[in-house]
């Protein structure tokens, strides 16, 4: 059997990570880019793996670590993943040495992962558990409003996103979620402010 990847867990105790969820649309990554911005050195955003082809302007180690489907699965099987999964035929996970690393360059590392991969990060037999933030839409016909104006996705990938984001909903809603704050995201600048005191605290 292969040697399973050790874990750093006095770092990760440390500056413990923090696990951003919440359906598409709510506004996790305009809520993390400006506490990014206000905190420049403080974070470190977990890059994944994925075994899919790197887009027009995509760098390795930025947006993903883009890796061969067989070291991909080297990595499954020497255990080196958080959570791990498989979309459209491509591979997706979250490397224990990414997030290990942010820990010990002494930054809370962020992790913004969809209902699954929270599932599994939960439910890991040996990785320290995060912190779990949880974002919600004020309503499904506002989530509707905001996938639409964000004007990136066809009328069918925005049905899908909804139909994803009611589930997300009912899980998050249910008692057997991790989710330690739940923040509706209505009003922006009072959202942020309720994420930044979950993450960084009240004195920050
Ligand atoms: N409180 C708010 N009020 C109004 N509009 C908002 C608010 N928060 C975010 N938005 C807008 O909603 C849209 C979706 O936000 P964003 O792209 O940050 O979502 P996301 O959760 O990161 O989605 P994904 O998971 O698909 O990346 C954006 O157009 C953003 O400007």
């Amino acid at each position: 059997m292969a040697p399973t990847v050790p874990i750093d867990t006095a770092a990760l105790s440390s500056h413990i990570p923090v696990v951003v969820s919440g359906p598409s649309g709510t506004g996790k990554s305009t809520i993390l880019q400006r506490l990014f911005a206000e905190f420049p050195d403080k974070f470190g955003f977990s890059v994944s793996h994925t075994t899919r082809s790197p887009r027009d302007g995509e760098q390795n180690g930025r947006e993903y670590y883009f890796v061969t489907k067989e070291v991909f699965l080297d990595l499954v099987e020497k255990k080196g993943f958080i959570e791990h999964a498989q979309f459209s035929g491509n591979y997706y996970g979250t490397s224990i040495k990414v997030v290990e690393d942010i820990a010990e360059q002494g930054r809370i590392c962020i992790l913004d992962i969809e209902m699954e991969g929270v599932k599994q990060v939960a439910n890991h037999p040996t990785f320290p558990r995060p912190r779990f933030l949880f974002l919600s839409p004020p309503s499904m016909e506002v989530l509707e409003q905001r996938l639409r104006s964000r004007a990136t996705d066809k009328e069918e990938a925005v049905l899908k996103r909804l139909n994803q984001a009611k589930v997300e909903m009912e899980y998050a809603n249910s008692g057997e979620a991790p989710h330690d704050k739940i923040v509706v995201n209505d009003n922006l600048d009072k959202a942020y402010q309720e994420v930044r005191e979950f993450i960084v605290g009240k004195g920050a």
